[in-house]
């Protein structure tokens, strides 16, 4: 099966050189193509425009920052839309669900197939095919795209209409970045008051809220190490997209409304590019203070 993929970020790369290992012939776009230069070297082609992959490639699949560029690469010129008649588009960007509807729509009603489809895992579930899928769409294509989803995730699910996957994926980050933070939090509390926090990482390991992620991220955070896996901008977009979810819900979300203000203070410090785990460096000002 030949695919074409757009997008070669953090998530990208490592989804597209997994597939290049597994067997996959891959071709390639990335805005600035001069990333696509190391997925050559793998055995990858590469188109100059996304149109010009679409039009080679029957399985097209995306890996976007966000809802303006996931809507850049589809609609304007030399866009997915221009080859997409009788073509599959799978996009796995994290987006709102409007923002993927219009995308179905404007590829559906071109005689082209949509599936989004987007993830949980970070950049080393991508790198060793441990994501998980969250897909919605069309039923057929999910069948289709099973060779591949079995070779990116460790598990995939059909959740529906377009749009239940990005609503799914939103509920997950924004848990997971209210997570994030009540863990900053408790570290910085651990050190103002006289505890060690890396005994705090092993009371909590041990305990009923160990996690992948305090476990993963704590002991790189205690060290002021924040190499982006997930970058922190990303985190807020999906805490500004779930909270906006949330609106459209009359949900009430203190808890993630506070939150994504550390995430934006975090972006105003600067940090948008680190890790989201940088979110402990406001905390850190912030007690420093007071
Ligand atoms: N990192 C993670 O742990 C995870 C990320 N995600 C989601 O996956 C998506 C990608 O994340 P990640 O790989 O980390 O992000 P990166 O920031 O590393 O990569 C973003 C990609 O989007 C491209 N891009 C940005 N703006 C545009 C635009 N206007 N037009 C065309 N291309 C554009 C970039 O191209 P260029 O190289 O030219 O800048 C790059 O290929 C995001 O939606 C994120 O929320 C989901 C699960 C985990
Ligand atoms: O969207 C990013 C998710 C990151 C993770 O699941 O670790």
């Amino acid at each position: 099966m030949e695919i074409g993929f757009l997008g070669l970020g953090i998530m990208g790369k490592a989804m597209s050189v997994n597939l290049l290992k597994n067997g996959f012939k891959v071709t390639v776009w990335n805005r600035t193509l001069s990333k696509c230069n190391e997925l050559v070297a793998l055995g990858a082609s590469v188109g100059e425009t996304p149109a010009e992959v679409v039009k080679k490639c029957k399985i097209n699949i995306a890996m976007l920052s966000d809802p303006a560029a996931a809507l850049s690469v589809v609609f304007d010129k030399d866009g997915v839309l221009e080859q997409i008649c009788g073509k599959c588009y799978i996009d796995m960007s994290t987006v709102d669900p409007d923002t993927s509807c219009k995308i179905s729509e404007a590829i559906t009603s071109k005689g082209g197939h949509f599936l989004e489809a987007p993830v949980s895992g970070s950049k080393q579930p991508a790198e060793t095919g441990q994501l998980v899928i969250l897909a919605a769409g069309e039923k057929a294509l999910y069948e289709e795209a099973i060779p591949a989803f079995n070779v990116l995730g460790k598990k995939s699910f059909f959740l529906g209409q377009v749009g239940n996957g990005a609503k799914m994926k939103l509920v997950v980050n924004v848990i997971m970045g209210s997570m994030m933070n009540a863990f900053s939090e408790g570290l910085v509390l651990a050190d103002r008051s006289g505890l060690n926090p890396h005994d705090l990482l092993d009371v909590l390991d041990l305990g009923a809220i160990a996690n992948p992620m305090f476990r993963g991220k704590g002991p790189a955070m205690l060290q002021d190490n924040y190499s982006p896996a997930f970058p922190l901008k990303h985190q807020q977009k999906d805490m500004r997209l779930a909270l906006a979810l949330g609106d459209e819900n009359a949900v009430s979300m203190p808890v993630a409304a506070a939150a994504n203000e550390a995430f934006k203070k975090a972006r105003s410090m600067g940090l948008e590019d680190l890790d989201f785990s940088a979110v402990f460096e406001t905390m850190k000002i912030l007690k420093h203070k007071s």
